[in-house]
């Protein structure tokens, strides 16, 4: 049968059919959300933030995002497998940017990539589209560019900010990208861009007027259940508290001798524990 096909994401548009993407980043997480009925996972470079523990996206490797991307891949049989172009994989060469995206189909297993950015990365986009590799854009909050931003802020709030966007998204959908994440905008502006795109809008953090939404697997299910809630990210689930009253019974379990009973415990047959006995 295969994978969902990038071409339907644009049908689906049309038809006023909206749908969810999300973040996994490992084969157990890969197989939950497929078999929840995903249609899109995201090998987000996120997984630098809520897998790898750093504080930016900005340290994630190729190979990071490679390594995650096949484990995603095998857990996986229908879903539209996109993977991130991590930073700096894309920026400072085109030639480079071309072999590392065929690196993430190719090695990686993905359908296709992600690039953050707008007018500036347009002829990749469209080089990399000629070439066979489906590219979805992202635009607004594009974390990697953190450290220009001076800090994750809400993007396009000034009409020059908000126009600049708009053409941007414009720009991407000309050059061949099958859809566009856009990330912490005002909900109007996101609303603007999803009514003049024929390729889908897939929000975080950007209202509810985009076709499609995105989230990060960890934020949903409430893994950082001690830290404040993004305000985009809303929790489904509290599993770090799940997790850790697991946890917690386990140990208990073990200091107090309650665990393993004869029910996780293998037993001998008599007459090998006697010969034994014998053997002295
Ligand atoms: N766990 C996690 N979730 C994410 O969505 C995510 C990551 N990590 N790491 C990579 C980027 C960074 N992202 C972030 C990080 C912080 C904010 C943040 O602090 N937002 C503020 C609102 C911003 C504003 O008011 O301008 C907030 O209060 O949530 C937003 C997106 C999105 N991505
Ligand atoms: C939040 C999404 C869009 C992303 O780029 C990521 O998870 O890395
Ligand atoms: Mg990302």
């Amino acid at each position: 049968m295969g994978r969902l096909s990038i071409h339907k994401l644009k049908e689906w548009k049309a038809q006023g059919r909206r749908f969810a993407m999300i973040t996994a980043y490992d084969y157990p997480t890969a197989r939950l959300v497929e078999q929840a009925g995903i249609p899109i996972i995201l090998v987000g470079d996120s997984l630098g933030s809520v897998v790898l523990g750093y504080d930016s996206t900005v340290p994630v490797t190729m190979d990071d995002i490679v390594y995650h991307t096949r484990a995603v891949v095998r857990a996986t049989e229908k879903a539209i497998v996109v993977a991130d172009m991590p930073f700096m994989s894309y920026q400072a060469d085109p030639n480079e940017a071309m072999r590392n995206a065929g690196r993430l189909l190719k090695e990686g297993g993905a359908t296709a990539v992600k690039l953050e950015g707008g007018s500036h990365i347009v002829p990749l986009v469209r080089r990399m589209v000629e070439a066979g590799i489906p590219v979805m854009g992202h635009l607004g909050l594009t974390p990697q560019s953190v450290n220009q931003f001076g800090g994750h802020k809400v993007q396009g709030k000034t009409p020059a900010a908000a126009a600049k966007l708009i053409a941007d998204a414009r720009a991407l959908e000309d050059a061949g990208a099958f859809a566009v994440v856009l990330e912490t905008i005002p909900a109007p502006l996101a609303r603007m861009v999803t009514e003049r795109l024929a390729i889908p809008t897939i929000g975080i953090g950007a209202g509810p007027h985009c076709d499609a939404q995105v989230q990060v697997l960890h934020d949903m299910l409430g893994i950082y259940d001690d830290r404040r809630p993004l305000k985009h990210a809303k929790r489904y689930a509290v599993l770090g508290a799940a997790i850790r009253d697991a946890v917690r019974a386990y140990i208990e379990e073990v200091e107090g001798g309650a665990f393993p009973t004869a029910e996780h415990s293998f037993e001998m047959d008599e007459a090998t524990l006697a010969e034994l006995a014998q053997a002295g």
